[in-house]
């Protein structure tokens, strides 16, 4: 039998080459189990450095750290078996050089199992993004509203919405794809930005905050589903699960403070003794 007979995991290769066909599906994931409910419905799934706030409560990603994308990125990894698995690389990991940056990807695709590495930055990360690649490390690069950078940027705004920043974005996503890129987020950019985008570059666009344009579509799975007090006006909310979790636990209170819970059937009865 092939050691292959299993479902393979999807490869950066063939996510590159939906340029143009059917639309890429990525979610982002944090722990084992929500990846194991999503690995058979999505492409990809995005250990996102949204970790730091979604996970950890800060008030943004810049203090997320590699030991954090690992730890994660490895409970993601092992939940799953057909997506590819893609870890961000936190700020302050990458930017200084791309000898650095390729310290830094291999070290979390040897310790985690992903399949990818993404990090932010266009015309200013092209060469680290040529040299990751050519070194092994599919990359996917991140476009538009870069996080990271919000100490520089001052707030979580949509970007590209005048036409001189348009084009210093169109620029950011050529630079990564024509340096190899396999596949680029657009966050958080005016429609016709992610729109000449995706007509101009080879590799797909993916889209969150991007517009039906893109070639795919990521969200943050805790803002679908729900579960983020405060959401971009990007996040379509697909379920209320906060709502549902606090009414499950407002009744698991109340029963406790009867206690009606545990009942007769939550408890272990001592074993019989058999007689001879
Ligand atoms: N939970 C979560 N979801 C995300 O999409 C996300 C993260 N965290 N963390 C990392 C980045 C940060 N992102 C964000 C965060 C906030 C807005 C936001 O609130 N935007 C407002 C406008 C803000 C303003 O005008 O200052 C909006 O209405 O879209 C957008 C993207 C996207 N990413
Ligand atoms: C929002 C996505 C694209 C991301 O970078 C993250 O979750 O960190
Ligand atoms: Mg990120």
């Amino acid at each position: 039998m092939s050691v292959q007979a299993e479902a393979r995991r999807m490869s950066a290769p063939e996510i590159r080459a939906r340029k143009g066909g059917a639309p890429i599906v990525s979610l982002t994931s944090y722990h084992a189990h929500t990846a194991q409910l999503l690995d058979s419905h999505v492409d990809l799934i995005l250990v996102g450095d949204s970790l730091g706030m979604v996970m950890h409560g800060l008030e943004t990603t810049v203090p997320v750290t590699v030991e954090m994308m690992i730890v994660h990125g490895r409970a993601v990894v092992r939940g799953t078996k057909r997506a590819l698995i893609v870890v961000d690389l936190p700020f302050g990991s990458y930017e200084a050089s791309p000898v650095e940056a390729f310290h830094t990807a291999a070290r979390i695709l040897k310790e985690t199992g992903a399949g990818a590495v993404k990090l932010e930055g266009g015309v200013r990360m092209a060469e680290t993004v040529r040299f990751l690649v050519d070194r092994g490390v599919p990359v996917m690069g991140h476009v538009g509203l870069t996080p990271q950078a919000i100490n520089t940027l001052g707030s979580f705004k949509a970007r590209g919405r005048d036409d001189a920043e348009a084009d210093i974005i169109v620029a950011d996503a050529r630079a990564v794809a024509e340096a190899g890129a396999f596949s680029v987020v657009v966050e958080a950019v005016a429609e016709p930005v992610a729109r000449r985008i995706t007509e101009e570059i080879a590799p797909p666009t993916i889209g969150i905050g991007g517009s039906a344009a893109c070639d795919g579509q990521i969200l943050v799975l805790e803002d679908m589903l729900g579960l983020s007090p405060r959401v971009p006006k990007f996040v379509k909310r697909y379920a209320e699960l906060g709502p549902a979790i606090e009414a499950a636990v407002s009744q698991y209170a109340d029963e406790v403070r009867a206690r009606t819970f545990p009942a007769a059937e939550h408890v272990y009865a001592p074993k019989v003794r058999k007689v001879s």
